[in-house]
């Protein structure tokens, strides 16, 4: 490689050579020009303090999490075009009303890892509650879905974070009438996608305090998120006793269980409403009975 860039007419070279206590380097640019090498410019380089924001971050703030409905919905409207699904989906979000003012009865959320129980104790929860019983994606988004999971994150996050959005307009008429549980929610969309856009390990996830991990101002704001999180050898154990078939997501999921904890400790750190953590490791019985009270506790049920 050196070799062909030497035969290069012209090519631009830099030296280093640093002060005695290692702080300073100066760096002098030189541009080689057939036979004749000229300094064309020199310049000082010190350690820099950290920066206040992990470069991940920028990468994930309006590009793979989005904070309101207008940016997830001006990405699908570009795909227009090459994803023509995109015009249906964007044609529900049209319909959804912007800012779903909640209810009068409660919006309780359930939020987990696959395999933690979260359909088994939202029925349960519904039967109880006599509520109603949402999820997000809502059923509506379902035939695109497998379409979207096979996009790069900028689209698929977009339409899970719209996805949101209609969901919070049923969650809105819902909670007129009954309480609402929900499967899966905000906290699902941002987690999942904190944690993939995030290399290396736990501590590469942006700190707490972080912007990431803000609720959207324009989405419906639950009672209640509570995060259903199990041992790894149970959950693994009750993934086994199901046997159903994996999605690519959950198979990487078991298989990297950095991943896992990721995704975990990013639904920890979203702020405003946060999530009620539960062990849901002992029986369906005494998670429900925990839930209930929990419930009753936040909500005045
Ligand atoms: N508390 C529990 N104790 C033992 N087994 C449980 C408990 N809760 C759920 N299960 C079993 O674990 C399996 C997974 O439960 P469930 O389908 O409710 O999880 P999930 O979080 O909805 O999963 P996914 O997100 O992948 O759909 C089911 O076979 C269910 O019967
Ligand atoms: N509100 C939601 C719900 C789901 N997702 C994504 C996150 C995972 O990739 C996957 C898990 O869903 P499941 O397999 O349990 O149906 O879907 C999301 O981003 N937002």
């Amino acid at each position: 490689m050196l070799k062909d860039l030497v035969k290069s007419e012209e090519f631009h070279l830099c030296t280093y050579v640093s002060s005695e206590d290692g702080k300073l380097w100066q760096q002098c640019v030189w541009s080689q020009r057939g036979k004749e090498c000229t300094e064309v410019a020199k310049h000082y380089i010190t350690v820099a303090a950290k920066p206040e924001y992990h470069p991940t971050l920028l990468n994930i703030i309006n590009t793979v999490v989005y904070y309101s409905f207008e940016d997830a919905y001006r990405v699908l409207q570009e795909c227009k075009e090459c994803i023509p699904e995109s015009k249906e989906v964007l044609e529900l979000a049209d319909q959804c009303m912007k800012n779903s003012t909640k209810g009068r009865f409660p919006v309780i959320v359930i939020e987990g890892l696959d395999a933690t129980g979260k359909t088994t104790l939202t029925q349960s929860l519904q039967e109880i509650l006599r509520g109603a019983l949402l999820r997000s994606p809502p059923g509506c988004l379902s035939q695109w879905r497998a379409r979207f999971d096979a996009e790069p994150p900028l689209i698929r996050r977009a339409f899970y974070a719209l996805g949101n959005y209609i969901s919070a307009c049923d969650i809105a008429r819902e909670s007129a009438k009954s309480p609402v549980i929900v499967d899966r929610y905000w906290h699902s969309t941002a987690a999942y996608a904190i944690a993939t856009e995030v290399g290396g390990t736990l501590e590469s996830l942006p700190s707490s305090h972080s912007e990431v991990y803000r609720w959207p101002r324009d989405l419906l704001t639950p009672d209640l998120v509570v995060l259903l999180t199990v041992r790894p050898e149970e959950r693994a154990r009750r993934l086994l006793a199901r046997g159903v078939e994996k999605t690519r997501e959950e198979a990487e999921l078991e298989a990297n269980n950095l991943f896992r904890q990721k995704v975990e400790e990013a639904y920890r750190r979203i702020q405003d409403p946060a999530c009620v953590v539960i062990d849901a490791s002992p029986s369906k019985e005494e998670v429900l009975s925990e839930v209930l009270l929990l419930i009753q506790k936040h909500c005045n049920l």
